[in-house]
């Protein structure tokens, strides 16, 4: 954001206007909240405090009632000075008990601590600061309203982590663009409902930022979504195969594959080893069957070439012989996700996987702990994370959760924030591997099928609803593909 104001200025609009308009984008959602609002404003020593000034200062204009507690210290950007001191209203002083009134007294508290250039946990004052507006809050009888500017303070905007201790805000005001802290978690969970103002940062000047880091909704990978011809073959559509797990773990791949054809891909086939085949037949209706045992197997299935997807690992345990079908599966022309067994075979070896990758379309569904054992680390900056991972591995990652973030080897990534959280249920994992491959199945490119594969998937459970289960996915994708198609 930081080169943006700056080319922004260089193109006519100066970093006071900017600023001005932010202040006064927060004043309206101030106003918006309705008459009778007394408003107790955090200015902070940056421009995020800038900010807080120019809403405090609107704000009075129009009549609302305003106190500033002013935490600017010394310094400051010209343009945070000029806001300061353009600011004439009351002031609340720093000490403990005049802020305890304050913040007693307010019906709204404006957030303008931190916000972009937040650089270290907060401690001290300013962390108690925080922890009191946080008590407020929650406290039973005329709790306070709490808007942050940019972020809620001691959120960092680039990981969503926690710097020491953060506010809860209801409402946040960002400029411009989401940053990544608004949607991941738990930043996404400390801001309320998020608007994004428009300030006058040209859009020009953001396409010629180079932006590689995307919000997963519709505007990313709308123009990639399958196109039905009329007058298509169902091979035009794709055949996809997924590999089955041993006689007693058969559903998840089951699972799976029934999902691929409800993405749409045209055919199906359930590659299943000989001691599963028959209680696998006994569940397939439309799906087709066929039997593998092991990676000559896979091999000799995947030279048809118009088997073009390829999923394995649900309902597979994580060893050699399961490696040896993943390298199978990487070598052939199909595109290939691996998921849970086939994701945690490579454990200790992702330059192996790597190798085995090469230059084909593959993309890797782990949830957290899978994602642990094979790329190492826990917890942390899970952007960064997801994204040294698709470089280290050469494949999109779909490091899953509250807040699956998938990752492109050149660099791109997304976050998703559609999926509910009644979505974490047993087979969940499995369906979500099926609707991708059912998308690489139609031709979609590897980072734009597992994108629009988890937005699916959070959109197919949050119209089901609580109490949903991963065989309900399963049925509500017809409906919800339509409804994809219509984004
Ligand atoms: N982008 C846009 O389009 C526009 C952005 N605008 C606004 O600018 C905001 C970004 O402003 P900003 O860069 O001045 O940073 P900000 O968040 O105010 O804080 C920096 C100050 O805090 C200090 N500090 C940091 N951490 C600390 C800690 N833990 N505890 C204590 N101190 C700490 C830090 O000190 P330092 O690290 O330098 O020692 C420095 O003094 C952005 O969020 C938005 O609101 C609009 O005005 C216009 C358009
Ligand atoms: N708290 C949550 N909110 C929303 N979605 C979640 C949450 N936790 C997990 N999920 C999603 O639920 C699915 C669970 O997948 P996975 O962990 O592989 O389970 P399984 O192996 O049982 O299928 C993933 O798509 C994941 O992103
Ligand atoms: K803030």
């Amino acid at each position: 954001m930081a080169v943006a104001d700056r080319r922004t200025a260089e193109a006519g609009t100066s970093m006071s206007r900017l600023m001005e308009r932010a202040g006064t984008a927060v004043a309206d959602a101030v106003a918006a909240l309705g008459h009778g609002v007394s408003a107790l404003v955090l200015a902070g020593p940056g421009n995020n405090g800038g900010d807080a000034f120019v809403a405090a200062r609107v704000l009075r204009q129009r009549g609302y009632r305003v106190a500033v507690l002013d935490l600017a210290g010394e310094g400051g950007s010209e343009e945070a000075v000029t806001a300061r001191s353009a600011y004439r209203g009351p002031r609340v002083a720093a000490d403990d008990g005049a802020i305890d009134a304050a913040v007693e007294a307010a019906t709204v508290i404006v957030d303008g601590l931190f916000g972009g250039g937040l650089s270290r946990d907060l401690e001290g004052a300013m962390a108690a600061l925080v922890t009191r507006v946080n008590r407020a809050r929650v406290r039973s009888r005329a709790a306070p309203h709490v808007v942050a500017i940019d972020l809620p303070s001691g959120i960092d905007g680039a990981t969503g982590m926690v710097r020491g201790v953060a506010i809860r805000a209801d409402r946040t005001v960002t400029f411009e663009c989401r940053k990544p802290g608004h949607l991941l978690v738990p930043g996404r969970h400390y801001c309320g409902k998020v608007t994004v103002a428009e300030i006058g940062i040209a859009a020009a000047t953001l396409k010629g930022l180079a932006v590689t880091t995307f919000a997963n909704e519709p505007d990313l990978w709308r123009a990639h979504r399958p196109k039905l011809a009329r007058g298509g073959h169902k091979y035009d559509r794709g055949h996809a195969v997924a590999v089955s797990g041993p006689m007693t773990a058969t559903g998840a791949a089951r699972l799976a594959i029934t999902a691929a054809l409800r993405t749409g891909a045209g055919l199906a086939t359930l590659l299943s080893p000989g001691d599963a085949l028959l209680v696998n037949a006994a569940h397939l209706t439309t799906v087709m069957l066929a039997r593998v045992d092991d990676a000559t197997g896979l091999t000799e299935a995947l030279t048809d070439r118009r088997r073009n997807a390829v999923l394995l690992g649900p309902g597979m345990p994580p060893d050699a012989a399961t490696r040896a079908m993943a390298e199978a599966a990487l070598a052939a022309p199909a595109a290939a996700v691996l998921d849970a067994g086939a994701v945690v075979a490579f454990a200790g070896d992702v330059a192996g996987l790597k190798r085995a990758v090469g230059e084909g379309a593959a993309v890797l569904t782990p949830h957290a702990g899978e994602f642990s054992r094979l790329f190492g680390g826990e917890g942390g900056d899970k952007l960064a994370r997801a994204r040294a991972a698709a470089a280290a591995s050469g494949a999109v990652v779909v490091f899953k959760g509250e807040d699956t973030v998938i990752a492109a080897p050149d660099g791109r990534a997304a976050i998703n924030a559609n999926a509910p959280p009644f979505l974490a249920t047993a087979g969940a994992g499995d369906v979500l591997g099926g609707i991708i491959t059912g998308f690489l199945a139609q031709g979609v490119p590897a980072f734009e099928a597992a994108a629009m594969g988890v937005f699916l998937h959070g959109l197919v459970a949050t119209r089901i609803g609580p109490g949903l289960i991963a065989d309900d996915l399963i049925d509500g994708l017809r409906a919800a593909r339509a409804a994809f198609d219509m984004l």
